[in-house]
């Protein structure tokens, strides 16, 4: 395997037109800049610079990519084979021209490779950018330093800070690439070199100009500063790519290099660095996802799609339909009256209508929506997305309509966010089609989707799933079947410690801050305003908690087998449901005001709602709010492990990035607890569980008891441990 590996990863060279060298960066699957394609770049221009029948060097990609930059892979270990910082020193200094032939992509180490070289030739499809930002790092083989001193200031900065791509007219546009081709890049590279042999390359090495600067560059530079500390959740690469940009500003050249390098090596050893790669790879891990019968991709087909249904058009069904049809799948909207429709249409086609403008969609997208009252017009469907209200008894009746009205071999799929899979699919003749597709709002725009398969749901109908996903551009993740599946079982215990440290002398503008600080884009009680504590309300219900269908035997602050919080249920009670009704946790100027403020009532209530119960208030502080939220929902991620609901905690990390805005810095639940060491996380949470007992949650699993006890191995090893620890069961 590392034979054929080695065999194929070569700068390859041959001769074109006679004079010209062309050098293909050859590294399947994405070029990347491995050590051995250093090495063979490295050989290959210094014999095409040596040969005097070479007149003009090309590079260009194999397989229609010019590349993908570092080969992430390498930053864990040592750096070996020459640097990309003196290769593309190499490249510049090229007594010839050399061309750069860009296809498909240059990103990062690619892109820089690019721009050392004099001229820059790009397919229109072709993506160039600087993604490094995005792994925890910046682009450290001098183009922190070299885009600068190619276009504006401005938009090298946006371009460096925030790792966003951009085509290749865009690119041209901003001047980074000369000249754009619908035709094949490579040849018109190869005539360009051709054209261009013995003209002056001085003006073309970038090394050798300054930066343009804007007339204030210096108060730019602030604002610039204080825009990213804002939006930057506590990420350090968008300063550090800054404050590399800044050397390029104020610096030679050569000063610039070393800042860049001193600020690479810094961030390479962070820890946001590791999480951020971790994240590209974990990413990649969940699209190959398996369900513990061994079903995977390589023995698993999904069906083709070509009409869908979408069954309750309230918040998630409206989004799920838009989602469908951009993805290119026409939808049969269905609502149970004719208020509730008209409602539905009126939004969707008006979501429709943004969606038309922004992609410049076609008329033909808006007209890809049928609306109708009638189930029995889903006949010819190959899949059914069920949003109605969350009760299991109005799903049943759905799914047993669905059963005896749509095609045997349709897939039908709920979006329940905490309902049995199996006992939904129980009620239908074929529960080997019934899955769980549960979107995330806004369903449009979120990308997550938690695939969940019951015990009897089929290969084939997760693989469609999965496909579906990956049309619709979401990230989807396969889990099994259990209340509130990943996200939201292990999303409850955070949002239940915020509630109990309320009810111990917190206030929500507290825990917000810490939430905040720690780099949620908002904390738990903004966004439960947000959404409306009705949601949780309702679950709650549903679940016997509280309401008219409350199970019998608990108090008021126990229930189900250990503490509660009725705070969400009082405020509900008296129609404080958030930012909808201008009261929730915060206070906001009117109903469906979006400024959050200080509410004095809330304040009042807890201090007589502690009195009451006989609470002694006792001072919450930071590190106890971050332990209290994060620490348990943690430790269900190890139950969760341990119950192999999810496969691995790459899938528990990805559905909390992508569906709980988990700052991506951090990796997800799982990475971070390794990064603060299992042993802590073990510790604090059997401090907090000898101080309340009466949470069982704040149990440690025995999954984290047997990681620590067997050294805290690094994450990428759990697998074995939990194969091992499940087999004991
Ligand atoms: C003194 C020290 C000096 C050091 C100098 C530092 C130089 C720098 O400035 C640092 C860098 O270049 S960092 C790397 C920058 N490049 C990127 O971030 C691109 C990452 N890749 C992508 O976006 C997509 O894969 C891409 C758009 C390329 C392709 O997307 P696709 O959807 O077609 O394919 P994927 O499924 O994403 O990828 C296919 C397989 O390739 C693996 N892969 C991709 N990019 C990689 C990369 N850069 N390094 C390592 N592996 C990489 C990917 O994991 C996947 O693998 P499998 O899942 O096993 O198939
Ligand atoms: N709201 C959220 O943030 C999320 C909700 N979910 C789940 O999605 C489902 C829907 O939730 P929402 O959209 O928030 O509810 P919603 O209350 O906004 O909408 C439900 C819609 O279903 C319609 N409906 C009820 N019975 C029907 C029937 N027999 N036939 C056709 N339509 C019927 C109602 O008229 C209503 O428009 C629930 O299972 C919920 O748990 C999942 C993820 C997130």
């Amino acid at each position: 395997m590392t034979q054929t590996l080695a065999a194929a990863t070569m700068a390859a060279y041959r001769r074109a037109a006679g004079c010209i060298a062309v050098i293909t960066l050859t590294n399947p699957p994405v070029n990347t800049l491995s050590y051995l394609l250093r090495e063979s770049f490295y050989e290959t221009f210094r014999r095409a610079n040596a040969d005097a029948e070479v007149k003009a060097i090309v590079i260009c990609g194999a397989d229609g990519k010019f590349c993908g930059g570092a080969d992430i892979k390498e930053f864990a270990g040592k750096f070996s084979g020459p640097s990309l910082v003196a290769l593309i020193d190499d490249v510049e200094q090229s007594k010839k021209p050399v061309v750069a032939a860009i296809e498909g992509m240059a990103l990062g180490g690619g892109l820089e490779l690019a721009l050392g070289c004099h001229y820059r030739i790009a397919h229109t499809k072709a993506q160039v950018g600087f993604p490094e930002v995005t792994l925890g790092l910046l682009p450290a083989a001098g183009g922190s330093q070299r885009l600068p001193r190619l276009i504006t200031l401005t938009s090298a900065l946006e371009l460096i800070t925030t790792g966003r791509r951009i085509s290749a007219p865009e690119a041209l546009k901003l001047g980074i690439v000369d000249k754009v081709t619908d035709k094949n890049a490579l040849d018109m590279a190869i005539d360009f070199a051709r054209d261009i042999i013995g003209k002056p390359l001085e003006s073309r090495r970038l090394s050798l100009r300054t930066t343009p600067c804007p007339p204030d560059v210096e108060s730019f530079l602030d604002e610039a500063l204080a825009s990213i500390r804002k939006h930057s959740r506590g990420a350090i690469a968008p300063l550090a790519c800054l404050q590399a940009v800044r050397a390029s500003v104020y610096s030679t050249f050569d000063e610039g290099l070393k800042k860049e390098q001193e600020l690479f090596k810094m961030l390479l050893t962070s820890g946001q660095a590791r999480a951020l790669q971790y994240s590209f790879f974990a990413q990649r891990a969940t699209k190959k996802w398996s369900m513990p019968s061994g079903a995977t991709w390589k023995n698993t087909s999904a069906r083709p799609l070509r009409k869908a249904a979408v069954i309750g058009l309230g918040t998630m069904g409206r989004g799920i339909t838009v989602a469908l049809i951009k993805a290119g799948i026409p939808v049969i909207a269905v609502e149970m009256g004719l208020k509730q429709l008209e409602a539905g249409k009126t939004v969707i086609m008006s979501m429709l209508e943004k969606e038309f403008k922004k992609k410049q969609l076609t008329k033909a997208y808006r007209e890809m929506a049928a609306f109708t009252l009638d189930l029995a017009k889903l006949q010819e469907v190959d899949l059914v997305v069920e949003a109605v209200f969350e009760n299991m008894s109005l799903k049943k009746q759905i799914f047993q309509q669905l059963s005896s009205l749509c095609s045997a071999d349709a897939i039908l799929c709920t979006n329940t966010s905490t309902l049995d899979i199996d006992e939904i699919a129980s009620v239908t003749t074929t529960p080997h089609l019934v899955v769980g597709m549960h979107f995330f709002a806004p369903a449009h725009v979120m990308k997550l989707l938690e695939v969940i398969y019951g015990p009897r749901t089929s290969p084939t109908a997760v693989a469609t799933a999965m496909q579906l996903a990956q049309q619709m551009e979401k990230v989807g993740v396969v889990v099994g079947n259990c209340n509130g599946f990943v996200g939201n079982r292990m999303f409850k215990l955070y949002a239940e410690q915020a509630y109990f440290l309320l009810e111990e002398g917190a206030i929500p503008e507290q825990v917000d801050q810490v939430l905040e600080d720690f780099g949620f884009p908002m904390g738990i009680f903004k966004v439960s305003d947000l959404s409306g504590l009705d949601i949780e309300w309702k679950i709650r219900q549903e679940q016997g908690l509280t309401g008219p269908k409350q199970i019998p035997g608990g108090s008021f602050r126990h229930r189900a087998g250990g503490r509660y919080s009725p705070l969400l249920d009082i405020l509900c009670e008296r129609g404080y449901l958030g930012q909808k009704t201008g009261q929730g946790w915060y206070l906001y100027e009117k109903p469906g005001g979006r400024v959050p403020t200080f509410n004095l009532w809330l304040h009042k209530f807890l201090e007589e709602y502690r009195e009451l119960h006989g609470i002694q208030k006792h001072y919450v502080g930071q590190d106890e709010i971050l332990e209290r939220c994060l620490y348990p929902l943690i430790n269900m991620g190890f139950h969760i492990l341990e119950e192999r609901i999810a496969a691995s905690p790459e899938d528990i990390d990805i559905i909390y990035v992508f569906g709980y805005s988990w700052p991506r810095h951090w990796g997800g639940p799982m990475f971070y607890a390794s990064m603060v060491g299992l042993p802590r996380v073990l510790d604090k949470l059997n401090y907090y569980h000898e101080i309340h007992p009466d949470i069982p949650t704040l149990e440690p699993s025995s999954l984290l008891k047997k990681l620590v006890a067997n050294g805290s191995p690094p994450i990428g090893t759990w697998g074995a441990f939990i194969k091992e620890h499940n087999s004991k069961l």
